[in-house]
């Protein structure tokens, strides 16, 4: 049927920390004592089962584990998780699935018994190789542990693992940045986030702000760091993502081309389009002790028809590719002539190209992606 080219994903929250870093926004809270993390996973498997409902005959694409910390799970849990979610619905054969790791709670049993649980691709917030830069982070772990684990990484041969980095930190010059980079480059990650720290309201940041370099140093860092990671052979394929060739992470792809997916655990959100081609968006309970009592959703709702063109670009815009007319009707249900009058007008004002097959954002449309986006609003 129609809908079922869409792929779903599935990710799965885990809302638990060591440490809350001062900048994180994240749904994650602070182990006090230890939780009952197997209570957990069998939540997590009742949460999925309600959820599968919306979506009968369908398999899943890829699967991200996120948090919070996922490994402070240990591998015998996520083995168990694995195998469970595969009972409740199908996992295709070649689905990417992903775990993020904190570099202080791994070690090589660990990394090993996530593959062996199916685990093909590890990602690891390292943030930075500077001991002071991690310490104004309020991270808990050091440069050697950060190299430790993406090195463990490396030697697994996984399908695929990632790196995540913070650049625009407090106290960072250009050199610190690109030092950061080159040695991220030196474990040869197929996959590299990197984030520009941002300032978020609801974090101790938000109300004590550090001092942070100023624009035009970012903008430097910026260019440099892109710079060196194009060559590198890193291409840039998302705001903050850079990969090698055909090592794009599928789970940010199926999500930024406006893909289904469901959300399980804490927090986790998910979009779910059903035959009918109703948009279905789902919230799971925030807080881990209601989530624990067996109240996971908090709310779901249908999208409006005249809000999809722009959800549809918001999320497609974001991707450094052609976006194919196809998929703006098979994901939305709407006739292409729904948005003609915003597309030309997005292409008067330069921000798009067309083709017969597709519209491609221009580097002006990159530069004011919020005007760009206003236009469908
Ligand atoms: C949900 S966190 C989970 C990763 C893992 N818990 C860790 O911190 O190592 C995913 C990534 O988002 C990035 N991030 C979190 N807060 C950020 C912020 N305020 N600004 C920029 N990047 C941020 C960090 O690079 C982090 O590794
Ligand atoms: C931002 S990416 C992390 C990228 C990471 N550095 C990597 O490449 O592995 C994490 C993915 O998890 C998804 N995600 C994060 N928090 C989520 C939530 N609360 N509910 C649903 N999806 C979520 C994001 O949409 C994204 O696709
Ligand atoms: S950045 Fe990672 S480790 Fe720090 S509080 Fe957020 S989720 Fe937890």
């Amino acid at each position: 049927m129609f809908q079922y080219k869409i792929p779903i994903s599935l990710y799965i929250h885990m809302p638990w920390c060591v440490h809350k870093c001062p900048y994180c926004d994240f749904n994650s809270h602070t182990v006090k004592k230890i939780p009952d993390y197997e209570a957990y996973i069998d939540n997590l498997i009742k949460d999925l089962q309600q959820d599968v409902v919306m979506c009968p005959d369908r398999s899943i694409h890829s699967i991200f584990i996120g948090g919070g910390t996922p490994s402070l799970f240990s591998a015998e849990l996520i083995a168990k998780l694995l195998t469970k979610v595969k009972q409740v619905i199908p996992i295709n054969k070649d689905a990417e699935i992903t775990i993020e790791a904190n570099p202080n709670s791994v070690d090589v049993d660990r990394f090993n018994g996530y593959q062996q649980a199916g685990i093909n691709r590890i990602s690891i917030g390292v943030q930075s190789f500077q001991a002071n830069k991690l310490k104004n982070l309020g991270r808990i772990h050091n440069p050697e542990e950060a190299i430790n684990a993406g090195t463990l990484a490396h030697n697994l041969n996984l399908r695929s693992f990632n790196l995540d980095l913070m650049h625009g930190l407090p106290n960072q010059s250009i050199d610190d940045a690109l030092y950061d980079l080159k040695q991220a480059i030196e474990i040869a990650p197929p996959h590299l986030s990197w984030y520009q720290l941002t300032i978020e309201p609801n974090t101790l940041f938000g109300s004590k702000p550090p001092v942070l370099p100023d624009d035009d140093n970012l903008w430097e860092i910026y260019q440099q760091g892109h710079q060196l990671l194009t060559d590198h052979g890193y291409q840039q394929y998302e705001t903050s993502a850079y990969a090698k060739p055909d090592f794009q992470c599928q789970h940010n792809l199926n999500y930024w081309r406006f893909g289904d997916y469901l959300g399980i655990g804490c927090g986790a959100h998910g979009k779910i389009t059903r035959s009918n081609g109703e948009i279905i968006r789902t919230i799971k309970t925030r807080h881990p002790r209601g989530y624990l009592e067996g109240r996971y959703l908090d709310r779901s709702y249908i999208v409006a028809k005249e809000e999809l063109p722009f959800e549809f670009f918001m999320n497609r815009f974001r991707l450094f590719e052609i976006v194919p007319k196809h998929e703006f009707e098979q994901r939305t249900f709407l006739p292409l002539q729904a948005v003609n009058r915003q597309i030309n007008f997005a292409i008067e004002k330069n921000y798009l190209i067309e083709s017969e097959y597709g519209w491609q954002v221009t580097e002006q449309g990159k530069l004011f992606l919020n005007s760009l986006l206003e236009i469908f609003l």
